[in-house]
This record gives structure tokens, sequence and C-alpha cells, in this order.
């Protein structure tokens, strides 16, 4: 992207869906994306919390969302946390049913081995990433139609390294 061209000025930014939101705390900012262009909008605990070492809580945040039909909210955790503390999230990525009319919630987890992470209310603890999804139907059928990887999985193509230089060492597949 050329410097001085902002998502501001892309013809084509994705289409912008309703989502009816109700407030359950009035004190906890509402989700919100932090930057145009991102993908996902920042949902805030609107507890404090103290998750000391390996420990996970269901965290509220103040929000209750409609979602159409067709779409799906995705609770992800955010990146920085992660880095920066080990914060994550049990469930991820957390999945938001269109028919959920409840309090949206964070399953956080605490994976750093030593150090307690501390969170306030109204702190952004993870990201909403909203999507359109597909309804399947399933077929029962005898033989699935055959397909070049067939059965082959968890490692099949190999490791860390190119693929094709064969099966992990480690599994046997
Ligand atoms: O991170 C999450 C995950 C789920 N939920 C809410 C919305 C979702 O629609 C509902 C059920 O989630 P899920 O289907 O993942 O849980 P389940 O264990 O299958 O529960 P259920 O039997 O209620 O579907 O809980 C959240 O608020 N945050
Ligand atoms: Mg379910």
């Amino acid at each position: 992207m050329p410097e001085a061209m902002t998502l501001h000025s892309w013809p084509s930014l994705p289409p912008v869906v309703q989502i009816l939101l109700k407030r359950l705390d009035d004190g906890v900012p509402v989700p919100s994306y932090a930057r145009p262009g991102d993908a996902g909008a920042d949902l805030c605990t609107s507890v404090d919390v103290r998750l000391g070492p390996g420990e996970r809580a269901l965290v509220p945040t103040g929000v209750a969302i409609a979602l159409p039909e067709g779409y799906v909210a995705l609770v992800h955790p955010r990146s920085g946390l992660a880095l920066r503390h080990g914060l994550s999230i049990v469930n991820a990525p957390g999945t938001v049913d269109a028919g959920y009319r409840g309090e949206v919630k964070v399953l956080l987890v605490n994976t750093d081995p030593r150090t307690p992470v501390e969170l306030s209310r109204g702190d952004r603890v993870a990201q909403l990433v909203v999507q359109r999804v597909e309804r399947a139907e399933f077929e029962v059928v005898d033989d699935l139609p055959a397909s070049e990887r067939g059965v082959g999985g968890y490692g099949s193509t190999g490791g860390f390294g190119p693929s094709g230089s064969g099966p992990d060492q480690t599994t046997s597949t």
C-alpha cells in the first residue's frame, strides 16, 4: 500500500452489517474498532479480574447482541495481551450464535506459568469478529468422493520443513 493511502481512501471497505446491541452495564464501553479496516471490535470486561498462573474465568462484557440470521460473532484473543501477559481464551474463538440474546462473555485464561494477570473494569480483553456463516445440510452417504489428500492429516505433509519432506519423525499418521 502506498504510504499516503489510508483505508479511508479505499473504495472497497467491507459492507457494514447492523447489529442490535443492548447495554447491560452503562459504565462499560460498547465494542468498537480501534482502527479502520480492523476485523475485530474490542470487547471490554465489566468486572475487575485477577487471574493467577493457569487460572481461567468467565468474564462478562456488559453487552448483549442480536445478530442477523446467517451471521456469527467470534470471540478472539488480543495478540498484544497474549504476547505480553500470556492472556488467551480457552475456547478460542468463542462462538456467539445468531439466536443468543444473553450477555457476551469471554472465557479468559492466564497461560503464564508464573505471573498473575490483573484486569480492570473497562479494559479491552478480547475482540469480536463478525462473519457470515453457512448452514450445512449433512447428507449421509456410504462412500465419500476421492481426493488427493485422502485420509492423511496431523502432519502427513511433514513438520517445519518444506512440504513433501515426509511425515514428522515423532508422529505416525
Ligand atoms: O466465548 C463465548 C462463547 C459462547 N458464548 C455464548 C454465546 C453462544 O451462543 C452461547 C453458547 O456457546 P457454545 O455453543 O459455544 O457453547 P455450548 O457449550 O455448546 O453451549 P450450548 O449448549 O448453550 O450451545 O454462549 C459467549 O458469550 N462467549
Ligand atoms: Mg452450542
